[in-house]
C-alpha cells in the first residue's frame, strides 16, 4: 500500500465487500494505482434507504467485490442488488468484479448459470475488443475464480467475430471481453458495461498475484471514465462521509484504538545471555543434561533446515512456579494456572481475549537482548484452529484441548544452526541460571551429534507402551462422500477450495513413565524430520508435531512473512523430485496454491494498514520433505521506517487478522470455514491451529499443527489425535484425496509403531 503521511487522497472509492478472501487486496490496488482512499462496507451492512443513498454521495465511485455464492441468492449480494437499481441523480459509477459482475448482468437481463467446469484460481488469456475500459489494453491475462457465468442468452458461437460484441437478448448490455479458451463452456463473458449508466464489470480477478499489468490499464480506464462521468454531471466536489457510517465501515487507513496497558507482568525484564559454540551439543541432549522432560516444557526444534526455513531452534525452560494462560473458546474464560494445581480466573471487563493478551504483552518493555536471538524472553504455546475460528462462527463443539495455552518463558536456551551458537538466557532478576548452564553445558561432552536420539532402553518402552495401541482411522466411504459433497459446493459458487480433514484417534493403557511422549517425539523427529518440529507439554496438553510449514513470522521492527503450503505429492522411489516438479506444476496443483497465495495477501493487507507494502517474492517453490514434496509460497508485509510506531500493528493484532490459517480452510475463509464445520462435525482443536512464540521484543513466530499428534486428558487410558487432510478443488478425486489424507496422516502416525514395523 502506498505511504503516506499527512498527505490525504482528495478522491475516494466505496468498496462493497461480498465477504470474499482477495477483498483487501482489490483495496490494495486502488490505493497503490489510483492514490485513491477506500472506505469499505460489507454486503450485509444495514443502512437506511436514505442514509445508504446519502452515504453513495460521499463517494467518486463504488467497486463491487467478488464472493461465494450466486447472485440470485439475496442473501449473498445484500446490498449490491440496489446498486443497479440507482436513478437520476443517485446515479454514481460503479465496477463489479466476479460476483459483482454477476450481479450486474444478472440484473440487466443476463441468466446466471454454473459452468461445466469451474475455474479456480486457472489464469487465462482474456480476450477483449479495446474499447471502453479496455482501451489501449493489450494482451490481457488474468486469474479466475469462478464456479458460475453470466449468460446473455444470445447463443453465440464464437465462430463469427461480429456478433460477441452486441447482445440482442440483453440490449442494456454491451459485451466488452470473452474468454474463448474456457472448454467445455466457451465462449464465457469475462467483460460488460451498461450503455446508458456508468456500470461496469468484469468476471476475471484483477488484483490476483497472478494477472498481468494489463489488467491494472484496465481498472486506470475504469477509473478515468468514472471521473469524466462525474465531472461532466458536476459530481466532483463531494461531501466529507458522515461519522455515523464509521462504525459500520472500515478505511484502508484503519486503526484500532489503542487501549490501556496491562500490569500483571513486570513493566521491564532486562535479559542475561551466555554464548556458548555449539559443538557436538543437541538440542534434544541439552534437553536432557537439564532433566527438562520431567516437567512442563517447549521446545520449537529445527529437526532439519530446508530452504533458509526453521534456522533456529528454542527449548522454552519452565520453573517449577511458572504460569500459563488458559483460555477456552466455550467458555470465553482465561484462566492463569500454575503447574501446582491452583488457576485463577482473570476478569476481560469487556475485552477479547485478544486485546487481552496484546494489552499484556505490549505493556512489556524488554533491554538488553542479543538481536542475532529471535526470541529473548515471552510467550510460547498455542492457538488452537477454533480461537481462529471463533471470528465466523460461534462454538458449537467442544474439544478437550484448550484454545489458547501460553507459558510465560523466562528462561530459554536458543540455538542458531546456521552460526552454530547456544545461546543461554534468562528475564528472571539477578538469575545465576544462564552462568551455570553455561558451565555444566560447557563440561558435558557425553550428548553429541552423532548419538542417535533414542537409547536402547527408549525404544523398548515405546514398543510396549504401543504394542496395545488401537488406532481409529477414518471411514474411507464418509471421507469420500465429503469429498463430492466439498465439489458440489465448489461447483455451485460457494467456495474455490476446500481443505477437508479428519481425525484418526489412538488409544492405550496410560504409562506411568513420564518420559513417554518425550520418547514419542524423538521417535517422530527420527522417522520425520521437520524444519518446525515441536514438543510440548503443558499440563496435560501434549503435542508432538513434525510440521513442515511455517505460519507466521513477524521481525521486531514490524516486518512480517507467511509461507502457506499447499499441493502435495508422496514420496516413494518412484517419484523423484523432477517427477515430482511436474505434477506440482499442473494446473490442479498451481490453482491450488494460487488460491491461498492470494488469500494470504488478502490477510496481510487486512492486518497490515495502509503503509505496508505487501509483495510475494516466492511463489510456488517446490520443497523435499521427508515423506512428501510439497510446494509453497512466501507473502511478506515490509514496513517502510518512516511508519510511525503506533501504525505498525502488533504481533498478536496481524496474527489475529490471519488465523485460521488459510491453508487449513480454503477460500474464501468464512463461507469455506462454515462448509467445512458442517461437513467435518468435530472440532479440530489443536490440529491446524499455530505454536510458537510471542517474544517480549516483538518478534513472533508460529508454525501450523499439521503432521502432529496430540493429547489433551490425563486418564487411565491414553488419547492421541492425529488429524490429515488437504485441499479438495474441482479438479480432485475422491480416491487422490482419500490416499493424499492417508499419507499425511502415516508422516506422522508411523510413531505408534514398534521399531520392527516402522
Ligand atoms: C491438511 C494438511 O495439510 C495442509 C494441506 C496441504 C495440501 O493440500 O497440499 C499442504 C499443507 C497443509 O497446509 C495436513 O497435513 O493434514
Ligand atoms: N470470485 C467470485 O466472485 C465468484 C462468484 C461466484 N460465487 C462464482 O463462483 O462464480
Amino acid at each position: 500500500m502506498s505511504s503516506t503521511s499527512a498527505w490525504k487522497p482528495s478522491k475516494r472509492i466505496l468498496f462493497v465487500d461480498a465477504y470474499d478472501s482477495f477483498s483487501w487486496n482489490i483495496v490494495d490496488l486502488l490505493q497503490n494505482l489510483l492514490s485513491v482512499e477506500v472506505f469499505v462496507i460489507k454486503t450485509d451492512a444495514i443502512f437506511a434507504e436514505e442514509e445508504f443513498l446519502g452515504l453513495l454521495r460521499c463517494f467518486d465511485a463504488v467497486l463491487v467485490g467478488p464472493g461465494p455464492g450466486n447472485p440470485n441468492n439475496k442473501q449473498d449480494i445484500g446490498l449490491i442488488d440496489s446498486l443497479w437499481k440507482l436513478e437520476g441523480k443517485d446515479i454514481l459509477p460503479i465496477l463489479g468484479i466476479c460476483l459483482g459482475f454477476q450481479s450486474l448482468a444478472l440484473s440487466f437481463g443476463a441468466s446466471i448459470e454454473r459452468l461445466h467446469l469451474p475455474q479456480h484460481g486457472q489464469v487465462a488469456t482474456v480476450t477483449h475488443n479495446g474499447t471502453s475500459i479496455f482501451r489501449n489494453v493489450g494482451t490481457l491475462r488474468a486469474t479466475l475464480y469462478h464456479s458460475l457465468h453470466a449468460r446473455l442468452c444470445d447463443q453465440v458461437s464464437g465462430s463469427s467475430a461480429g456478433e460477441l460484441w452486441v447482445s440482442k437478448h440483453c440490449p442494456l448490455l454491451e459485451p466488452l471481453a470473452w474468454n474463448l479458451h474456457s472448454r467445455p463452456d466457451s465462449p464465457v463473458l469475462m467483460g460488460i458495461k451498461h450503455v446508458l449508466k456508468p456500470f461496469w464489470g468484469v468476471q476475471f480477478h484483477p488484483e490476483s498475484v497472478c494477472s498481468n499489468e494489463e489488467c491494472k490499464e484496465m481498472i486506470r480506464n475504469w477509473y478515468e471514465d468514472s471521473l469524466s462521468w462525474n465531472f461532466a454531471r458536476n459530481r466532483s466536489s463531494l461531501p466529507e462521509v458522515p461519522p455515523f457510517v464509521f462504525g459500520r465501515c472500515r478505511r484502508g487507513s484503519y486503526m484500532n484504538s489503542r487501549r490501556t496497558e496491562s500490569t500483571l507482568l513486570p513493566r521491564h525484564y532486562q535479559v542475561v545471555t551466555e554464548t556458548l559454540d555449539q559443538r557436538s551439543l543437541t538440542v534434544s541432549g541439552i534437553c536432557e543434561i537439564l532433566s527438562l522432560p520431567k516437567q512442563d516444557m517447549i521446545v520449537l526444534e529445527s529437526a532439519s533446515i530446508r530452504q533458509g526455513l526453521g534456522t533456529h531452534s528454542i527449548i522454552g525452560v519452565l520453573s517449577g512456579d511458572y504460569m500459563r494462560i488458559e483460555y477456552s473458546v466455550e467458555e470465553s474464560v482465561v484462566r492463569l494456572v500454575y503447574p501446582s494445581g491452583t488457576s485463577s480466573r482473570v476478569p476481560l471487563q469487556g475485552l477479547s481475549v485478544w486485546e487481552w493478551l496484546d494489552d499484556l504483552i505490549r505493556g512489556v518493555q524488554i533491554t538488553g537482548g542479543d538481536s542475532k536471538v529471535p526470541f529473548w524472553g515471552g510467550f510460547m504455546g498455542v492457538f488452537s484452529y477454533e480461537m481462529g475460528l471463533q471470528k465466523y462462527l460461534a462454538p458449537s463443539r467442544k474439544g478437550n484441548a484448550p484454545d489458547v495455552s501460553l507459558a510465560l518463558v523466562q528462561r530459554s536456551v536458543v540455538f542458531d544452526h546456521q552460526q552454530q551458537h547456544i545461546y543461554i538466557q534468562s528475564i528472571i532478576e539477578d538469575d545465576s541460571w544462564p552462568k551455570e548452564v553455561a558451565k555444566l553445558l560447557s563440561s558435558s561432552g557425553s550428548f553429541c551429534r552423532a548419538q542417535p536420539r533414542l537409547q536402547p532402553e527408549a525404544r523398548n518402552a515405546l514398543d510396549c507402551y504401543s504394542k496395545n495401541a488401537t488406532a481409529c482411522l477414518p471411514d474411507e466411504e464418509i471421507y469420500k462422500a465429503n469429498v463430492r459433497q466439498a465439489q458440489e459446493f465448489l461447483s455451485a459458487g460457494d467456495s474455490y477450495q476446500l481443505c477437508l480433514t479428519d481425525e484418526t484417534v489412538i488409544t492405550m493403557p496410560s504409562s506411568k513413565d513420564p518420559y513417554i511422549p518425550w520418547h514419542l517425539y524423538n521417535l517422530l523427529c527420527e522417522r520425520n524430520p521437520a524444519p518446525f518440529a515441536a514438543y510440548v507439554s503443558l499440563g496435560n496438553l501434549k503435542i508432538l508435531s513434525s510440521s513442515p510449514e511455517q505460519f507466521f513470522r513477524r521481525q521486531r521492527q514490524g516486518h512480517c512473512s507467511l509461507r502457506p503450503m499447499k499441493g502435495t505429492v508422496k514420496k516413494s522411489a518412484e517419484m523423484t523430485r523432477r517427477k515430482a516438479e511436474a505434477i506440482l506444476a499442473t494446473p490442479k496443483e498451481s490453482a491450488e496454491n494460487l488460491m491461498i497465495a492470494d488469500l494470504i495477501r488478502h490477510d496481510l493487507n487486512s492486518a497490515m494498514k495502509t503503509e505496508a507494502v505487501v509483495t510475494v517474492p516466492e511463489l510456488m517453490v517446490v520443497e523435499d520433505f521427508h515423506t512428501v514434496y510439497s510446494m509453497s509460497s512466501r507473502i511478506n508485509a515490509i514496513i517502510p521506517d518512516s511508519t510511525p510506531k503506533e501504525r505498525v500493528p502488533t504481533a498478536l493484532e496481524a496474527l489475529r487478522e490471519c488465523l485460521p490459517p488459510g491453508s487449513m480452510t480454503g477460500a474464501p475463509k468464512k463461507r469455506s470455514c462454515e462448509i467445512l464445520s458442517n461437513l467435518e462435525n468435530r472440532p479440530r482443536q489443536v490440529y491446524s491451529g499455530v505454536l510458537g512464540y510471542l517474544d517480549f521484543g516483538g518478534a513472533a513466530q508460529f508454525s501450523v499443527l499439521i503432521r502432529s499428534v496430540f493429547k489433551s486428558e490425563e486418564e487411565n487410558v491414553d488419547t492421541w489425535r492425529i488429524g490429515a487432510g488437504g485441499a479438495v478443488t474441482i479438479l480432485s478425486t475422491e480416491q487422490g484425496e482419500w490416499d493424499e489424507m492417508i499419507t499425511k496422516l502415516e508422516s506422522s502416525m508411523r510413531i505408534f509403531r514398534s521399531n520392527s514395523r516402522a
